[in-house]
């Protein structure tokens, strides 16, 4: 299975956007507190459609807890800091794809600790960032693409 982790979402319709797209993914979804609302909010559970109820979702009241838990899963984060590229990562079975709030983005200094495991999705220079779920989509689908491969 392969897991999408949100660090900290602010907008209740991004994530229920990634909810959404993690149940029809078969992924699971993973958010990192503190969150920008409730999981009541009316906003995500509209975004998430009716599917809400049927979406695999843990929230974890740090990254460090969710990383403890996952063992030897490897964690990759998805920045706009990072000069790799995606999709010549070599994604595998229990991949971690982590993205960051959408006022800020991952933390510095996870990133600097984790250099090796950055990556980006690629964008014109007068683009600042892509939307969190337009990124959790376009990461998530390529993860599953090359894990299709015979
Ligand atoms: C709206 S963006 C955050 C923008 C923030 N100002 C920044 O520069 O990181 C929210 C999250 O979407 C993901 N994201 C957006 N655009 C991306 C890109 N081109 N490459 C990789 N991740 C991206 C990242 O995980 C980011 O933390």
């Amino acid at each position: 299975m392969l897991h999408v982790v949100l660090v900290e979402p602010e907008i209740p319709p991004n994530t229920g956007n990634i909810a959404r797209l993690c149940l029809a993914a078969g992924a699971r979804l993973h958010l990192v507190e503190p969150l920008g609302f409730s999981l009541e909010e009316k906003a995500l559970r509209r975004a998430g459609m009716d599917y809400w109820e049927q979406c695999d979702v843990k929230v974890w009241p740090s990254l460090d807890a969710l990383q403890a838990d996952a063992g030897d899963a490897r964690f990759f984060y998805f920045t706009t800091k990072a000069s790799r590229i995606y999709w010549d990562e070599r994604f595998q079975d229990g991949d971690h794809l982590v993205f960051g709030r959408e006022t800020r983005g991952l933390p510095e200094s996870l990133l600097a600790a984790n250099g090796d495991r950055c990556v980006t999705i690629p964008m014109q220079e007068n683009a600042r960032s892509l939307n969190l779920a337009t990124s959790a989509g376009i990461a998530l689908y390529e993860a599953m693409r090359q894990l299709a491969r015979p």
